[in-house]
């Protein structure tokens, strides 16, 4: 791929399944893309397409079957040292779509915001760790006398907000932010996701941000993945995606945004993307790179038509 931006994570080939014998399934494949350093890069797609799968198994969470994952120029799926996994643990940090779930309800706001600390021994002294912690607490908009509550006491947002503080205090390089915003209520959504731009412009800190609907990462992605039953369809930076789609199944999905301009609205076709009509086994789709930076799964046959009508609309 013909860039001059700098990769910090590289799916090749990725494969991962569950369970196994008759009872294998494969929930992500033939997965292939790089996320660039500082960008918002948006894997979206309908519930149990995969994208919790693939979060998860660049956090090491969830094995993977075949392929590679590369993070910073290492490789770190398969066998790798407890000495990397214990520093890439650090690097790599999670917000969660639940932030109820996700933050222990019998630990202070200052001991959830400072575990990571401890772990890693990242403070030279109790002074320094509390100035690091109001920092933080300052950072995401709560007050320091809120550092000694429970997460039960606080509202949805704010406890996202914990959730946010504690990712990014342990300065990541790379968040995995899964569906962080669907919990919360409509107010406060833009809320945390003007929280989390500010972090990226002053950390320079680099987002893998997962949702099942385009709407909602249209305004903080610089590129979207669109995936489905877990192979990645489409890739393009973002206005491109909404103003040039090619597979049907994201011209499916841009049509079930609501779109305000009529003008728009009457252009775009209402695909019906029927899944069956592509037969993986025999068809063997590729991701191609269809125009600079565009890439599309699709069989020899669909790539001939899309160059063709691309080469038509003068797009290539
Ligand atoms: N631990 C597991 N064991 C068995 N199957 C699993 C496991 N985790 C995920 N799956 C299956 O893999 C598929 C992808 O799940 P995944 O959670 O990645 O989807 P998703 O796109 O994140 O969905 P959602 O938006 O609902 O979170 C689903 O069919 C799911 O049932």
């Amino acid at each position: 791929m013909a860039n001059d931006k700098e990769t910090i994570v590289s799916l090749k080939d990725l494969q991962i399944s569950f369970g196994s014998g008759k009872d294998k399934f494969v929930a992500v494949q033939d997965v292939n893309f790089d996320i660039f350093k500082g960008e918002t890069f948006s894997l979206v797609g309908e519930s149990g397409s995969g994208k919790t799968t693939i979060g998860r198994a660049i956090l090491g969470i969830n094995p993977t079957e075949k392929g590679t994952i590369t993070f910073e120029g290492e490789q770190i799926n398969g066998k790798i040292s407890e000495k990397k996994k214990h520093s890439i643990e650090r690097k790599i940090q999670m917000i969660f779509q639940d932030p109820s779930a996700s933050l222990n309800d019998r630990a202070t706001v200052d001991y959830i915001i400072s575990e990571g600390l401890y772990n890693y021994g990242l403070f030279d002294s109790e002074e320094d760790r509390v100035k690091k912690v109001r920092t933080m607490l300052e950072e995401v908009g709560l007050l320091p006398e809120q550092l000694y509550r429970y997460p039960h006491e606080f509202s949805g947002g704010q406890r996202q907000r914990i959730g946010i503080a504690r990712a990014l205090i342990m300065q990541p390089d790379l968040v995995v932010a899964d569906e962080p915003i669907s919990a919360l209520d409509v107010s406060i959504r833009a809320q945390v996701l003007n929280l989390l731009k500010k972090f990226q412009r002053e950390q320079g800190v680099t987002y893998l941000f997962i949702a099942h609907d385009l709407s909602v990462v249209r305004f903080i992605s610089d590129r979207i993945a669109v995936i489905r039953a877990g192979r990645i369809l489409e890739l393009a930076p973002t206005e491109e995606l909404f103003t040039n789609p090619i597979h049907p199944y994201t011209e499916a999905l841009l049509s079930a945004v609501p779109v305000p301009d009529p003008q728009i609205a009457r252009t775009r076709k209402s695909y019906v993307y029927d899944p069956s009509m592509h037969h993986y086994e025999t068809d063997k789709p590729k991701f191609v790179e269809i125009k600079p930076g565009h890439f599309v799964y699709c069989n020899e046959e669909e790539q001939a038509r899309y160059t063709k009508e691309l080469k038509e609309q003068g797009q290539i």
